[in-house]
């Protein structure tokens, strides 16, 4: 692993894993790691190449040729398919519907996995906060920090319908949840695993949940 700080963060959608871990990583001038993002361009690239997400063999096929790029900068998070930008189309709800099937296939996620170990040894920052389901369980176990960061699911569909446009409310939450159900049966992201603070901004607001967060890293870091 790195020789900085690991921070290892999961949690449900919405629960502000993205802009919590982003905003982390900048306060503290660490590497931020969005692994989500993976398994979205690996759904958005599926659709382009008009690949059935639901024909396993077929995403399986499609590794070997999936250029991927994220950079890990938190100031600059841009997302790269080939030399396509899919910062912005990995997050439309098309890809959001779809994403959970090719993250359900066990080679997708053995491939995935060894891609994102790689990213944390080799970032050169003090420290790396990587974000995702399975960071704390099976990505990085052995991390120095390791979050769940849960939230109500009433708060979690609030703001991700503020996030979200050219769809009502209902069908945002809806597909939320849906897609946590299809998620939660392939890892436990709901239940902190042995060794991993929970951390609920149910009642926090953005910037008291940040400092939670980064009060944890560095009472470990100060060690
Ligand atoms: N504690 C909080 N209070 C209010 N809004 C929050 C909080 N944490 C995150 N948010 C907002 O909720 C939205 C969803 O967060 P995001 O980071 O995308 O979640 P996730 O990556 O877990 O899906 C974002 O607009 C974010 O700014
Ligand atoms: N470590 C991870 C991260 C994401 N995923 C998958 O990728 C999808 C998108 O993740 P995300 O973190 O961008 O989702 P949001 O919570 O931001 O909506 C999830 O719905 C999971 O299917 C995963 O299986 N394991």
């Amino acid at each position: 692993m790195s020789g900085g700080v690991v921070v290892a963060i999961d949690g449900p959608a919405g629960s502000g894993k993205s802009s919590v871990s982003r905003a982390t990583a900048r306060r503290l001038g660490f590497g931020y790691q969005d692994t989500g993002a993976a398994y979205r361009a690996l759904a958005w690239s599926a659709l382009d190449r008009g690949i059935d997400t639901t024909d396993a063999a077929a995403v399986i096929a499609s590794l070997p040729g999936f250029d991927y790029r994220i950079s890990t900068d938190p100031d600059h998070t841009v997302v790269q398919v080939g030399d396509t930008d899919v910062t912005e189309a990995i997050r439309e709800p098309r890809v959001s519907a779809v994403v959970s099937q090719v993250a359900r296939i066990p080679e997708v996620r053995a491939y995935l996995v060894e891609l994102f170990r790689s990213v944390i040894r080799e970032s050169l920052r003090p420290g790396i906060v990587t974000e995702g389901r399975d960071i704390t369980t099976v990505v990085a176990p052995d991390a120095d920090v390791r979050i769940l960061l849960t939230a109500s699911e009433e708060a979690r569909m609030a703001r991700r319908s503020l996030e979200v446009t050219g769809q009502s409310a209902e069908v945002t939450a809806q597909q939320l949840s849906s897609r946590d159900v299809q998620d939660s049966r392939v890892v436990d992201f709901m239940n902190a695993a042995d060794g991993v603070t929970t951390v609920d901004s149910t009642h926090l607001d953005f910037d008291q949940t940040v400092t939670a967060v980064v009060d944890l890293v560095t009472s470990v870091w100060a060690e």
